[in-house]
């Protein structure tokens, strides 16, 4: 007999402080997307509480009115889990907890479960467990005892409730094991895309949910899974793509998204070597997204944390069918116009038109815009690479524009 399946969304408030560092609006960007990661790992925010103070309270986060009004809005509500943006410390995750009596996650924990919720192979795996392992080690203590009775559900899913409370002797012995098999696998990996001979190698990269994956299905006839929720992706695919005639090597990894977790960086560091070993990246970004030049600076950072911040790379501003501007009323002389009012055209003008015309490219993954052009671009791209690898046979690749008779196979 079929039953029929209804997904039970967890209730979640988040919570987020405005500081001198981030103020209001930026705190509201940074919950929309807290939001849209607690969606994602299948959590349903009802709520959301913000605080103006110069620095979080250390051992609560929050201040103790604030607290207050959350502890009762839990009480009232039935709510189950309340995510904070930032990483608690140790000391602030255990008060918490103990204080509002349910499930207290930050970004950091968020992050971590959406990854073990989506981590399909061994690998990608034990690269999660790794990171929880590594998260969980300075919050050991009586962490989750009194959380009995509400197990499962988002940030309880990896190490099970028995190895937590065991001594933390055992987890660094699991984190040792868990390093030791990973290096296994990470030698084997070297060893597979040193088999994968002299072609040039293209790497996808990006932050979460910008089209990499749609790109790549488009552009590589495969078939990667796409889905408007975050970090889709976790392993890496690699494909031989051909563009008239000249051939490569395209991968799609792991999307990239601020505040990343460190201990995730370092565990999916063969998952990122793809990256770091490709001759050419492109770089997707979601223009239709209003923080896309954010996201285009995270992106930047993390490459430059695995030094990969000095490779050719061309610039795929994506989705430009959703991209829309805001409405600039002239008469209206109270708002300023910003780049929130900018068209396209007008974007082109600005520190875009200094990365140079062949290394940027406005495109719609989905409905195939100037296909023609970005295939173009990523030809002479991986030609360029291939004559300087390769002087003595650039014959065999002409320009693109050369063999226009022998159209792609598609
Ligand atoms: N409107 C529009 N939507 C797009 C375009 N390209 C991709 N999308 C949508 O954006 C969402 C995310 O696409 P993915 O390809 O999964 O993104 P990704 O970068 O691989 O995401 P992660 O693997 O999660 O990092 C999906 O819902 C796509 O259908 C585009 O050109 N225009
Ligand atoms: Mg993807």
């Amino acid at each position: 007999m079929l039953e029929k399946e209804t997904i039970k969304y967890e209730k979640a408030i988040i919570v987020g402080l405005i500081t001198q560092q981030q103020n209001e609006e930026k705190l509201n960007e940074y919950l929309d997307e807290l939001a849209f990661l607690t969606y994602t790992a299948g959590g349903e925010v009802i709520k959301r509480f913000t605080q103006k103070v110069d620095k979080p309270n250390p051992k609560t986060f929050v201040g103790t009115g604030k607290l207050e009004e959350i502890e009762l809005y839990v009480k009232e509500n039935a709510v189950d889990t309340v995510i904070f943006d930032d990483e608690l410390s140790p000391a602030q995750q255990k008060n918490l907890s103990k204080l509002l009596d349910c499930k207290v996650l930050d970004r950091t924990n968020l992050i971590l479960d959406i990854f073990a919720q989506r981590a399909q192979t061994s690998y990608a795996r034990t690269q999660v467990e790794l990171a929880q392992f590594q998260y969980l080690l300075p919050r050991l203590t009586g962490m989750w005892t009194h959380l009995e009775r509400q197990r499962g559900g988002i940030g309880m899913r990896g190490p099970g409730e028995t190895e937590i409370e065991t001594d933390r002797r055992i987890v660094r012995d699991r984190i040792s094991l868990l390093k030791e098999k990973l290096q296994t696998i990470d030698k084997q990996m070297a060893v597979q895309r040193s088999n994968r001979g002299a072609l040039v190698r293209v790497a996808l990269v990006g932050y979460t949910n910008v089209g990499k994956s749609t790109l790549m299905n488009a552009i590589g006839k495969s078939e990667v899974f796409v889905e408007n929720k975050l970090f889709a992706t976790l392993d890496t695919t690699v494909r031989k793509v051909v563009i008239k005639n000249l051939p490569f090597l395209l991968s799609d990894t792991v999307g990239f998204i601020r505040k990343l977790p460190t201990q995730l960086v370092e565990s999916f560091k063969s998952t990122l070597d793809e990256v770091r070993e490709a001759d050419l990246l492109l770089h997707v970004v979601d223009i239709s997204h209003h923080d896309f030049e954010e996201h285009i600076a995270s992106v930047n950072q993390i490459l430059k944390d695995i030094k990969s911040d000095d490779k050719p790379t061309i610039m795929v501003f994506n989705k430009i069918d959703a991209y829309k501007p805001e409405n600039f009323d002239a008469e209206d002389l109270t708002t300023e116009r910003t780049t929130k009012h900018y068209s396209i055209e007008e974007w082109k003008k600005t520190w875009m038109s200094k990365v140079g015309e062949n290394n940027t490219i406005f495109i719609s993954a989905t409905e195939k815009e100037n296909f023609e052009e970005f295939r173009q671009k990523v030809y002479e791209a991986v030609r360029q690479i291939h004559i300087m690898r390769f002087p003595y046979n650039n014959f065999l690749y002409p320009e693109y524009t050369e063999n226009e008779a022998e159209e792609n196979e598609e």
